[in-house]
């Protein structure tokens, strides 16, 4: 699934965050998609037009940005577009959590890539997150992640140091990554436009590209873990990782992993 993404180099439009901006733009092509960033309502539709895929993510939302991503959210739809919404920092205020809310009720989202603490925020279960971080929290993930799934009828993908990928019924567990990916702004943020990029070339199977975007994903993060311990060499590994990582490493990896389970 990797392979097409590379070969039919997929227009993503993102209406997303000045945190991470740069590095979301760097990471989808090092992928092998071609980003471009927009955020005025002006041409919100004709960017949403142009694409192959739309990554909406709320973390540094205003209510000018959370204009164009209705407008482009709905052209998306009318072009059959998918549409990939990353809920930063849902539960922190109030505006977000209005702004999720109505974006899932005027806009028919794909996927919602988030962490727990979204997750918790959406799902309206008891959670202590903290900010853009996940935070903590007793409820059950992977059951909040199914039924919210099923209620909203969607995709979620909730990452952390297991991912888990649901449609309400199907579930796929990723366990690869490494803790330092959290060390860096941006990696949650950048996963979720790499999900759309995954979407795109896929459009009649979300749930399997979807998963595959987050495999590549957390591998690339171990790879490039193993090759630098700090956050500024690790952030620049993991960018040339997400570039030369093909399916052949991939499938070396999990070979390898199985290799050691077994062992
Ligand atoms: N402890 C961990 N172990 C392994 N992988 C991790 C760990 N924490 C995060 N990751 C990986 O890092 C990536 C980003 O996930 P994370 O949950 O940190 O997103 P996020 O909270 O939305 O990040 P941000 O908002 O800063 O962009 C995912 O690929 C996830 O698998
Ligand atoms: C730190 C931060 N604040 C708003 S968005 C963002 C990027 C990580 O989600
Ligand atoms: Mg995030």
């Amino acid at each position: 699934m990797l392979e097409k993404v590379r070969t039919e180099n997929p227009i993503i439009h993102c209406i997303t965050n000045h945190v991470v901006s740069n590095f979301q733009a760097n990471g989808l092509l090092a992928l092998g998609a071609s980003p471009i960033m927009g955020e005025a309502p002006e041409e919100a539709a004709e960017l949403a037009a142009l694409a192959d895929a739309v990554s909406l993510n709320i973390g540094t939302l205003n209510s000018q940005s959370l204009t164009s991503m209705l407008i482009a959210g709905k052209k998306a739809n009318a072009m059959g577009t998918p549409v990939v919404l990353d809920p930063v920092g849902a539960g922190a205020t109030e505006f977000r959590k209005n702004a999720v809310n109505k974006i899932l009720e005027e806009v028919n989202v794909a996927v919602i890539r988030c962490n727990a603490g979204e997750l918790a925020a959406i799902a309206g279960a008891d959670w202590q997150a903290k900010g853009v971080d996940a935070g903590e929290g007793d409820a059950d993930i992977g059951e909040m992640a199914r039924t919210t799934a099923k209620r909203l009828g969607l995709i979620i993908a909730v990452s952390g140091a297991t991912d888990l990928v649901t449609d309400g019924e199907r579930v796929a567990e990723i366990q690869y990554g490494h803790e330092i990916m959290a060390s860096i702004t941006g990696t949650g943020c950048l996963l979720s436009s790499v999900v759309a990029a995954f979407l795109a070339v896929h459009p009649k199977a979300h749930f399997e590209a979807a998963a595959a975007a987050m495999h590549y994903y957390a591998i690339a993060g171990e790879l490039a873990s193993r090759q630098a311990e700090l956050p500024g060499a690790f952030q620049r590994a993991f960018l040339d990782r997400l570039a030369a990582t093909g399916e052949g490493e991939l499938d070396k990896f999990m070979q390898e992993k199985e290799g050691v389970l077994k062992r």
